[in-house]
């Protein structure tokens, strides 16, 4: 059934999943907070800074008043910057009447509170404004599925039913979503893989190759399974679409935004440079701060987000802490 819905965020990803909705036959509203771009949306059908060859369905309608795009949605999608999805839900209580599903795209944990981006939600949304909060994440470049290139990916909501919803509600012959129950897995999934995308990147751009990426990548989940373990994921999870299957494609991909600002962070660029470059969020910056405090937090062994961490945070040099990182004391693979 068609179905109205908000899209909160008019970057990269918001834009995707806006046109697989229309794609789907549904009633989208997108909602940005710059009129010239919401504009450009309207007039053009284009979004040319965040998905800059593309052409957008002329159904597609853009607001940058917030009550007008989710009056009477069946569902709103959260899809801005970790940052700001706290502000945004607050501004979205105020401006909503009526009890839509909440689905959020992001990717990332709350700097100050380390939060999971469903426990804010949840936080700032009244049950009488939401049925649910289902997440959507996997493998997912934007610039790929807004090309209708094939895709799969997850919704994670502790009840089975509003997965199902979000699953028929995106699905088609190039979009296949899977359901899962484990919110607190997908979550963590996708916002950790993000701090080892960077460090992928980072390896890149020192000159190191293949091997080095594969032992970035499994280390890297060998980590992402203990910190979601010890926070009450299934470690499986670790081990589907919103775990190897987003840290694949985020450290592999020239589209990942964590993956470039690695690559030019190990080319010897500033991260303040590399962030003003890039001019689209890069989560792990923020992630890696988050994760490392919980790290500690749970006394969760983490070499590679620690040494992420001393990068970004405390200046160390990226060229020497790849020989501190290998020269670390001797362990088995099968410690947990
Ligand atoms: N780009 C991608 O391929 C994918 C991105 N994601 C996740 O989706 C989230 C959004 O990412 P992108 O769309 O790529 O980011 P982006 O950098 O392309 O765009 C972010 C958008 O949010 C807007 N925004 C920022 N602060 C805002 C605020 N306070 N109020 C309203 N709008 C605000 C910006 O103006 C911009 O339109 C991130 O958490 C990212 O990790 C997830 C899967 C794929
Ligand atoms: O999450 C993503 C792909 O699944 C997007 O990754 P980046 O934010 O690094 O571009």
């Amino acid at each position: 059934m068609k179905q109205k819905v908000a899209v909160l965020g008019a970057g990269s990803w918001g834009t995707a999943l806006a046109m697989v909705l229309i794609e789907n036959g549904h009633d989208v509203t997108i909602w940005g907070h710059h009129p010239e771009q919401i504009t450009e949306i309207n007039e053009n059908h284009t979004n040319k800074r965040y998905l800059s060859d593309v052409q957008l369905p002329e159904e597609l309608k853009a607001t940058s008043e917030l009550e007008v795009c989710v009056k009477d949605a069946d569902a709103v999608l959260f899809v801005v910057p970790t940052k700001a999805i706290r502000n945004v839900a607050q501004k979205f209580v105020e401006v909503c009447h009526n009890q839509p599903v909440i689905i959020h795209a992001s990717k990332g944990l709350e700097q100050e509170t380390h939060k999971r981006i469903s426990e804010i939600l949840i936080e700032e949304i009244p049950e009488n404004k939401r049925k649910d909060v289902v997440v959507l994440s996997g493998p997912s470049h934007a610039e790929e599925v807004a090309v209708k290139d094939v895709t799969t990916i997850t919704a994670a909501a502790k009840n089975l039913e509003n997965a199902e919803y979000v699953q028929k509600l995106f699905s088609n012959e190039y979009f296949r979503i899977y359901t899962n129950q484990d919110v607190i897995g997908v979550e963590l999934g996708a916002a950790l893989k993000n701090i080892i995308a960077l460090g992928s990147g980072a390896l890149h751009g020192l000159g190191y190759g293949d091997n080095a990426r594969a032992a970035i990548m499994t280390r890297g989940l060998a980590e992402i399974s203990r910190l979601g373990v010890a926070m009450g994921a299934d470690p499986l999870t670790f081990i589907g679409l919103s775990g190897v299957g987003d840290l694949a494609v985020t450290c592999t991909s020239v589209h990942s935004r964590n993956w470039r600002a690695g690559d030019l962070l190990g080319k010897g660029q500033s991260l303040e440079n590399v962030l003003e470059n890039m001019g689209m969020i890069v989560e792990g910056v923020s992630t890696t701060k988050a994760a490392y405090e919980l790290s500690r937090d749970l006394k969760i062994d983490m070499p590679i987000t620690e040494t992420i961490y001393k990068v970004i945070y405390e200046n160390e040099e990226v060229n020497k802490v790849v020989k501190e990182i290998m020269l670390r004391e001797h362990k088995s693979e099968q410690e947990f």
